[in-house]
């Protein structure tokens, strides 16, 4: 097993008024390749801004997060871009799609970033939209598809590049309940081919799917649960 994440004593504080607001206050974790996390917690417990460290978004305050075994905690701004394109793929609850652009473009943007060629971004973009069920979707507009496949083309999206991470925060928020079990059923498959996910959700059956659950109070973590492997006997 190789470790992804390594996170020791992260804090985020910011600053509020003339006081300080401490909302990370001192976040070890360690994520192995190919592992499904679910993050919980309460409202206001630091889920977010965790998510937004480990995205790459955001720097801590103190402590360390190395990536891949690269240290991102200290990067400037323009080498955390290049990181966040290259090594991380981002779902939002509100699916965050290009308006006017079809699902096709959408999915290729982040290959724009790094530099693909368009023949390479097609054929790419052309076989992730197959993979998450869109074949038959790709000159689609988003206001031309159900908010599930919207999603679906948002998680095309973040897969585009191949990142070393999915992050997804409350990417079923949005969505009816039998929509929501449909896109746990892709995250399950997304993660079945290899992928590291780490998913934000409030609901206990959501995080069900997941093979571990981090639970986030007062900005820290108040337990970390691995589910047990069962294994058929023969
Ligand atoms: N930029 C900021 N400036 C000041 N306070 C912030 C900032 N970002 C977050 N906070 C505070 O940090 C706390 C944790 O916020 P965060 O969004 O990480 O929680 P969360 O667990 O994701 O909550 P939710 O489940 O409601 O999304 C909140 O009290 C919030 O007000």
């Amino acid at each position: 097993m190789s470790l992804v994440i390594k996170i020791r004593n992260i804090t985020r504080d910011f600053p509020l008024g003339s006081e300080t607001v401490k909302v990370l206050k001192g976040i070890d974790l360690d994520i192995e390749r190919g592992e499904y996390v679910a993050l919980m917690g309460p409202s206001g417990s630091g889920k977010s801004t965790l998510m937004n460290l480990l995205g790459c978004l955001d720097t801590p305050t103190s402590g360390s997060y190395e990536l891949n075994g690269k240290d991102v905690s200290s990067m400037s701004d323009d080498e955390l871009a290049e990181i966040r394109n290259k090594e991380i793929g981002f779902v939002f609850q509100t699916f965050n799609l290009l308006p006017r652009t079809t699902a096709l473009e959408n999915v290729a943007l982040p290959m724009i970033y790094a530099g693909a060629s368009k023949a390479a971004r097609t054929e790419r973009a052309k076989e992730v939209l197959t993979n998450v069920g869109l074949a038959d979707r790709m000159d689609h507009k988003p206001n031309q598809l159900s908010g599930g496949q919207r999603q679906r083309v948002a998680v095309g999206r973040a897969l585009v590049n191949r990142p070393s991470i999915i992050l997804a925060d409350e990417p079923t928020g949005n969505l009816d309940s039998k929509t929501s079990v449909e896109i746990m059923n892709l995250f399950n498959e997304i993660h079945k081919a290899g992928n590291t996910v780490i998913l934000v959700t409030h609901e206990e059956d959501i995080a069900d799917n997941a093979h571990r659950i981090i639970r986030l109070r007062d900005g820290k973590v108040e337990s970390d649960t691995r589910k047990e492997v069962i294994t058929e006997q023969l």
